[in-house]
């Protein structure tokens, strides 16, 4: 019996988020929702909740190259994720991964939780903008890596423009801003350096926001893997972070997650 055709494959490279709302548990679970199959490697593994982070314990680099190599050798993946990557060490190892793996790469460069609390050494900074951004497909970087990486501090939509120039001049081939930290709408300027992309959606008055950031790079991956270009892949993935906004509920005393499973029927 040869069973049915496989769905793409997309491979996140992140850390665990106990609480589940985030990290490695909201990418598999955004890859299962968008009709993609979700492998992952272990970067990290916090002790996380609804109210920060207690706890970060880093894996050792031999773990994560073993684990990449496990996916990519024997399944193989049509695009890859990353997100925590905690050292400079790591980081590396994983943009060397990258660079030698035939799939489009969504890097986001997560800095800090929605607590504040850091989720990559500040020595890994250099790191991440000389090795990792290079070999990125698409960066998905927010207001607070934006000011991490260039020094840029973006107070209105206005600013995004800036933003995204300086982002780009380290090498990823596109780049979201995100703008979801500015009030009003929801805005994201994705952008390659010719074409402009303004992705605009209405703000949900919801404070239950816990991994919208790893939601969005995750469903852009899953949206690459099924063969769609950029521009059209990052609008798929901004409807769909935006309607798990929409339907983000309460766990816990502080900050519930997005609502994953808002969609009906997922496809495949
Ligand atoms: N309240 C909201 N209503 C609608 N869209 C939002 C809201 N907050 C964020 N977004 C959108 O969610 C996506 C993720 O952006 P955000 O800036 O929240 O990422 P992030 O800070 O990296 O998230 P996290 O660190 O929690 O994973 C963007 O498309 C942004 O515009
Ligand atoms: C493990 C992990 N990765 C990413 C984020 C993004 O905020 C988080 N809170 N936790």
């Amino acid at each position: 019996m040869s069973g049915r055709a496989a769905p793409p494959r997309v491979l996140t490279v992140a850390g665990s988020d106990s609480g589940g709302g985030a990290g490695v548990q909201a990418d598999l679970k955004t890859m299962l929702a968008l009709g993609v199959h979700g492998m992952s490697v272990l970067t990290a593994v916090t002790a996380q909740n609804s109210l920060g982070v207690q706890g970060a314990w880093e894996l050792p680099v031999e773990a994560v190259r073993a684990q990449y190599r496990s996916v990519v050798d024997d399944i193989g993946v049509q695009a890859v994720k990353t997100g925590m990557l905690s050292s400079a060490e790591l980081v590396e190892a994983v943009s060397d991964l990258i660079a030698g793996t035939d799939a489009p790469a969504v890097v986001d460069p997560v800095g800090v939780s929605k607590h504040g609390d850091p989720l990559l050494a500040s020595s890994a900074l250099d790191s991440v903008r000389t090795r990792l951004l290079p070999v990125a497909t698409v960066a998905t970087p927010n207001l607070d890596e934006v000011a991490q990486l260039t020094d840029i501090r973006v107070e209105s939509e206005r600013d995004l423009r800036r933003a995204a120039e300086a982002v780009l001049a380290f090498g990823p081939r596109w780049v979201v801003i995100k703008g979801g930290h500015l009030s009003g709408d929801a805005v994201d300027l994705l952008t390659d350096g010719s074409e402009e992309h303004w992705l605009r959606a209405p703000r949900h008055d919801n404070r239950h926001t816990h991994g919208t950031g790893c939601t969005l790079a995750s469903a852009i991956a899953s949206e690459l893997a099924k063969g769609r270009s950029v521009p059209e892949a990052v609008r798929a993935a901004k409807d769909y972070v935006t309607g798990a906004i929409a339907s983000g509920f309460a766990l816990g005393a502080g900050i519930g997650p997005v609502h994953h499973g808002w969609k009906p029927n997922p496809p495949g």
